[in-house]
């Protein structure tokens, strides 16, 4: 697990660089770009840190330079400088820096099959735009997964790391953290991580040293181990297995398309492809459900976002569905091994009419679920619908009940699961039936 600022990369290229390329532009982004969903959260954050829930543009702009001033990693002015930054990597402007021993290091171990993640306080998308646009190219195919303050907690506090290993799947006595600042160190120690100092001369931490923890100068001093039952983390998922998924995908749409579930573009598909590290085969966004092919589908990872396969990229067909976030987050949660994501009439009308869950029993199609046919009552869980699918999977978390498959989000569909993709079928079938039942008994 990587620490990026002062570890594999120069604290001084950030604040010398790429602070004053995010002060130049927050005004306008704040200005210009208000409506923009991640903006909007992020001005939301702000207002309630200072108490001024009426503070405008300007007075933001003000506190984004102040906090820049004293290197305070709030996590609004992170998202911020991510957008910004991820926009100024993306159009070329901006190439990170890694020192030189790290990246013939990272390339080593990632050929080795150690598994590489980076935890930094920098937002995901920064993280991701530092990777991806380095001196030496597109180094995210080296990395597995990223986390930062947002998505797994503060560097500080050893429940950030006991979750991101959780997360991973990872025994915590199996992760070794590099990181130059020692409270952090002490604080995936804390979680049972291993851990190495890294200290550089010119890095804020050099001078206080490293603590009683193992340092390096440079990761040319590290050596790495990889021992039994550690996961390789190559490319765990060839091209053909995607389009086979994508095959097995397309047939379930085309199917749900002629039940009338899926009209239109609505609706989407996943299925598990490897757990170690978390894939799921997910329906490209945008296309018609009726229609799919098997190059209609894209690889992601355990958060959702698309990841390359062995042959390269497998994202052929373009984007991961829009819900492809959804789809993890529900099989991080529950284990499944297939996710149906479906936009019936008879799932909205009764979300509208049992905001708060629907209660089914005595009913023999319950056996469908695993649930007895007498005398037991279940809900059907309504959640509140987002955009957000992190917001979405909180809400799902949060209402789920583990008797039931599947979840109603109100105004919107239905999400279902099931052990594979025929289970994920026969449950949404069932489901849906039921939902259509309640609909015809037309009890208010
Ligand atoms: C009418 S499509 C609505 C979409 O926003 C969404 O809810 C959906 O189900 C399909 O999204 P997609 O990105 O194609 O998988
Ligand atoms: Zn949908």
């Amino acid at each position: 697990m990587l620490d990026i600022e002062g570890t594999t990369s120069a604290t001084g290229f950030v604040v010398g660089e790429l602070y004053p390329y995010a002060r130049k532009r927050f005004g306008r982004l704040l200005t210009e770009r208000a409506a923009e969903p991640e903006v909007r959260r992020a001005v939301g954050q702000i207002r309630a840190m200072l108490g001024e829930p009426a503070a405008d543009a300007a007075r933001i702009e003000r506190a984004l330079g102040a906090w820049l001033d004293e290197d305070r990693k709030a996590t609004p002015l992170k998202t911020l400088q991510g957008i910004v930054w991820a926009e100024g990597f993306a159009s070329g402007e901006l190439v990170s820096h890694f020192y030189p021993d790290v990246l013939p290091r990272l390339r080593e171990w990632h050929a080795a099959g150690v598994r590489l993640h980076v935890y930094s306080s920098g937002s995901v998308a920064a993280q991701r735009a530092w990777f991806g646009h380095s001196p030496e190219g597109d180094l995210r195919p080296l990395a597995g997964e990223f986390y930062d303050t947002e998505n797994a907690g503060p560097k500080l506090v050893a429940t950030s790391y006991e979750a991101i290993a959780a997360d991973l799947g990872a025994v915590p006595g199996r992760v070794l953290f590099l990181s130059d600042r020692p409270g952090e160190l002490d604080a995936a120690r804390a979680a049972g991580w291993h851990t190495a100092g890294v200290r550089r001369p010119g890095e804020p931490y050099y001078e206080s040293g490293m603590g009683d923890h193992p340092e390096v100068a440079s990761f040319a001093e590290l050596e790495i181990r990889t021992g039994t039952g550690a996961a390789p983390d190559g490319p765990v998922v060839g091209a053909d297995e995607v389009r086979r998924a994508g095959a097995r995908l397309a047939a379930e749409a085309a199917r749900f398309a002629g039940f009338g579930w899926m009209r239109g573009t609505s609706g989407n598909l996943s299925v598990v492809l490897a757990r170690d590290p978390l894939r799921l085969a997910v329906t490209a966004s945008g296309r018609d459900k009726g229609e799919l092919t098997e190059d209609d589908v894209v690889l992601v990872d355990g958060r959702g976002a698309a990841v390359a396969g062995t042959a390269g990229p497998v994202a052929g067909a373009g984007k991961p569905s829009a819900e492809a976030g959804l789809h993890a987050r529900v099989v991080r949660l529950t284990g499944a091994g297939a996710v149906v994501h479906v936009h019936t009439v008879a799932a909205v009308a009764m979300g509208r009419r049992r905001p708060g869950g629907i209660v089914l029993r005595d009913l023999e199609m319950l056996k469908g679920l695993g649930v007895p046919a007498e005398g037991t009552a279940v809900r059907l869980p309504v959640i509140a619908n987002s955009q957000d699918m992190d917001v979405l999977g909180d809400r799902l978390e949060e209402a789920r009940e583990p008797r039931m498959p599947a979840v109603v989000v109100a105004g919107h569909g239905l999400y279902v699961w099931g052990e594979d993709l025929p289970q994920a079928r026969h449950h949404a079938e069932v489901v849906q039936w039921l939902l259509e039942l309640e609909v015809a008994s037309g009890r208010e």
